[in-house]
């Protein structure tokens, strides 16, 4: 959709040069199959032609946004002209039967970000700490019982909080759906600027046989819908015969008058499960960087223990609660400095301009310039040693505002709703996870290699639980909330 003035001449900022008609498509597309970290070195890099640099993607422009001060001007204070998405006939078409909210063009997202609001504003977030505190509990209970898959239980961390949020339930489901939930959320964002279809959107309208690699997408968006009934359909019956407990899916989304979106089961079922999707996967990239962190920084790791243990006390006596959340600041520049070291999303999804805009000498037309906030970008830009991991840049009076310098969530009217959320539950793990275990490097690693997409463990690392008083201390607190939260599901 193009809702601005078409036609005038842009004028853009420098960024690499590229090949006739491709632009820097392949190059880009190059360095993301690289990896993160290849990724990463080719976002930073473009630093070096500005605070704004321009990757011609086919027939899109990215105008990518490398600093602080540009991303306020342009994403926030206009994001009355800035909060659009492209036109993504595979991301968001094929692969998400145009109804992921992610993606979604601004006339159909907004009734489904005013209800996402109902279920994720400040009153709201308070209530679910409590949960947190549970499933956290559970999470340090599960490492406890078996310490090699720590990063199984990230996930279900993760999951099981987003679960219990959106549905009001405890996590039941069997592990393999859950790996089938994650294989789905990774394809979805590859599938986001994945597409020669979404870059050059005139190849739709070709004869369907000339249309190569389509397929593929339709398998994916196929698949998807097959995982999200899987996950849907028994939460549906519950609600049908009276089983369900409260949730904001119940009595809310399912239950609007006039219904959420018509009342179109399809709808309600991709919002509530697009929120479980978005607000898992990134929140246990971050811990796993964490444990990055810890092995190949170990003194942070001491740093964040002590932090701990200053509020807490040394003898093992009470675990962190979130009420320990503003004493504990290093905790929180830790979380801030994982965002900026690590970011988990490389490129925040586009925003596309709706207004020819005008902006330092530069002149963006409607339609085909592309904003597009760079976490490396500016996570790289006026850092001192920025590979090095150092929360300490953080301690600056505005630890725990997430948003205060990291990008890593967006930014203007699109902005992630969960930032709150998962400031939340990656505080209770990090804190809690420092108190009670050690945790070391059990091989040869390597620090930029965090491998979020194998199944198996993605790098060597040994926990071991403390002290006999750190295991009873876990023990007393698991058996506290065995009642509520979903212990079976760590198992
Ligand atoms: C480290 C954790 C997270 C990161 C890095 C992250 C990042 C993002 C980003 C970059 C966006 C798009 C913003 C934009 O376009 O400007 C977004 C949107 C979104 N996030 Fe998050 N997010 C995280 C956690 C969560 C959590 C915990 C939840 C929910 C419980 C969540 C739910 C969503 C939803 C539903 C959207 C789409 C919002 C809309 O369509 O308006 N996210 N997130």
């Amino acid at each position: 959709m193009v809702l601005g003035r078409r036609g005038t001449r842009a004028k853009l900022p420098p960024g690499p040069r590229g090949l006739p008609v491709l632009g820097n498509l392949l190059q880009t597309l190059k360095a993301r199959k690289g990896g993160p970290a290849a990724f990463g070195f080719y976002l930073a890099d473009l630093n070096r032609f500005g605070e704004m640099a321009t990757l011609h993607m086919g027939s899109k422009n990215w105008v990518m946004l490398n600093s602080d001060r540009v991303i306020k001007e342009i994403i926030v204070n206009r994001s009355k002209i800035t909060n659009e998405r492209p036109f993504q006939p595979i991301a968001s078409g094929v692969v998400s039967r145009w109804k992921r909210t992610l993606l979604r063009p601004v006339p159909q997202w907004i009734e489904g970000r005013r209800a996402m609001h109902h279920l994720l504003n400040g009153t709201s977030v308070k209530t679910y700490g409590e949960w947190q505190e549970q499933e956290s509990a559970h999470l340090l209970g599960a490492y406890l019982e078996d310490p090699s898959k720590w990063y199984i239980y990230h996930y279900r961390y993760t999951v099981a909080i987003a679960f219990r949020v959106v549905l009001g339930v405890t996590l039941d489901r069997p592990t393999s759906d859950l790996e089938d939930f994650r294989r789905m959320t990774t394809e979805f964002v590859i599938s986001i600027g994945g597409s020669a279809y979404d870059y050059f959107p005139a190849l739709n309208k070709l004869p369907r046989w000339m249309q190569f690699g389509r397929k593929f997408w339709e398998d994916m968006g196929e698949w998807h819908y097959k995982v999200l009934r899987k996950w849907w359909v028994p939460f549906k019956e519950t609600v049908s015969n009276g089983t369900a407990p409260p949730s904001w899916t119940r009595d809310f989304l399912m239950n609007q008058t006039p219904p959420f979106m018509g009342g179109v089961d399809d709808e309600a079922m991709y919002l509530a499960l697009s929120i479980i999707s978005a607000g898992s996967d990134n929140t246990r990239m971050v811990l796993n960087a964490w444990v990055m962190s810890a092995i190949a920084f170990p003194k942070t790791f001491q740093k964040v223990r002590e932090a701990v243990e200053k509020v807490v006390g040394t003898d093992a006596t009470r675990l962190p609660y979130l009420m320990d959340l503003p004493q504990m600041t290093y905790v929180s520049a830790v979380i801030k400095e994982l965002l900026r070291w690590r970011p988990p999303v490389p490129v925040v999804p586009q925003h596309l301009l709706t207004e020819d805009l005008d902006f330092e000498g530069y002149h963006f037309p409607a339609g085909e310039s592309l904003m597009v906030i760079s976490p490396y970008g500016v996570g790289r830009r006026g850092f001192k040693d920025p590979e090095a991991f150092d929360p300490d840049r953080w301690m600056n009076g505005k630890e725990t505002n997430l948003l205060d310098g990291i990008w890593e969530f967006g930014g203007g009217r699109r902005v992630c709703v969960g930032y709150v959320i998962t400031q939340q539950e990656l505080f209770l793990a990090i804190a809690r996870i420092a108190l009670c275990f050690d945790v070391e490097p059990a091989g040869l690693f390597d620090m930029y290699e965090l491998r979020h997409d194998v199944r198996t463990e993605p790098f060597p690392v040994k926990m071991t639980v403390r002290s006999e008083k750190h295991r009873e201390l876990i023990e007393r607190e698991k058996g506290r909330v065995a009642e509520t939260a979903s212990e079976s599901a760590l198992k």
